[in-house]
């Protein structure tokens, strides 16, 4: 596995064409787009890893696993009720099916959905209490304390994250976001701001995959509709072209992430922060690409 992921490494890392680092987010602006790792934990315990894996990076919407957990070990089966499970095929942060579904997002993927999983989680407790719920999972996950909240990049999506607002707001207008705007969006962009390394995000991935030694912090039901609605809405618009691509249920992030599984195998993360036409890793999706085609690891085979 580490002869592979070398292999990866090297065919990929010197890529001319890497894609565009996201810039509506101020701090992510700042990231070098030169930077590529992966890692691979597998459900034998152990981590292989190639190229930056061990330089942190800001996993925004890959976050939405977690919050999706947490929202889910909250309320149940009754976030369906505010959520659906359909995707999109419209970009993460489109407000343009709202009006149109009455308020009801498509997906927790989404950014719509992803505001509703975290005024579900956040429920009637403090941003506080809810973001230390929210790392308390994500550090038990990857068993890792030090797995902890860039500020910086907080607040710079607080300052900036017009569009959220108008989702959030759009989403209150029709009764569905109960605590207040402001709340859900400083709890939101700190959710997404959650910081690790491609070798936490592989062993944070673990609770996806089954296996004797894998934490156990949802159920298997739970398990297998997670990595059924990462497989059809985890790249928004981009998730027909990733489950093509790779075969694996998945979940990218702006900041250059993605957080992908092989189910009772393995659990993957890569990093590289340009993205393609979707908004989605392009050598990320191509490393897990790759990684599956020599592995044979596709859910498909
Ligand atoms: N696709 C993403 O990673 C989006 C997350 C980002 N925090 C946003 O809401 O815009």
């Amino acid at each position: 596995m580490k002869d592979l992921l070398d292999q990866i490494h090297t065919a990929l890392g010197g890529s001319p064409d890497r894609g565009n680092v996201a810039t509506y987010i101020p701090e992510l602006a700042k990231v070098d787009p030169g930077h590529f790792g992966i890692a691979v934990a597998t459900v034998d315990g152990q981590v292989f890893t190639a190229g930056h894996a061990d330089v942190l990076f800001s996993i925004q919407s890959v976050s939405k696993v977690f919050a999706l957990a947490l929202a889910l070990g909250k309320v149940g089966d009754a976030l369906w009720k505010r959520v659906g499970r359909e995707p999109s095929g419209l970009s993460f942060n489109s407000l343009l099916l709202l009006e149109r579904e009455n308020g009801i997002p498509r997906n927790p993927f989404i950014n719509a959905g992803a505001l509703v999983a975290t005024d579900t989680y956040l429920g009637e407790s403090s941003p506080r209490e809810a973001l230390g719920q929210l790392l308390r999972f994500i550090r038990s996950a990857a068993d890792d304390d030090t797995i902890h909240i860039n500020d910086e990049v907080a607040a710079s999506e607080v300052a900036t994250c017009h569009r959220n607002r108008a989702l959030a707001h759009y989403l209150a207008s029709f009764g569905n976001l109960h605590a207040e705007v402001e709340k859900v969006i400083g709890t939101y962009s700190h959710q997404c701001a959650v910081e690790m390394n491609c070798r936490q995000l592989a062993l944070a991935g673990r609770f996806l995959i089954n296996g004797p030694g894998m934490p156990r912090l949802i159920s298997s039901e739970r398990r297998r509709r997670m990595a059924a609605l990462m497989m059809t809405c985890g790249h928004y618009d981009g998730s027909g072209d990733f489950a093509f691509r790779a075969g694996l249920p998945g979940k990218s992030g702006v900041g250059g992430g993605i957080l992908a599984f092989a189910p009772g195998r393995a659990s993957i993360a890569v990093w590289s922060p340009g993205l393609n036409e979707y908004g989605n890793s392009k050598l990320g999706t191509e490393a897990i690409e790759l990684l599956v085609r020599e592995t044979g690891w596709s859910v498909f085979a």
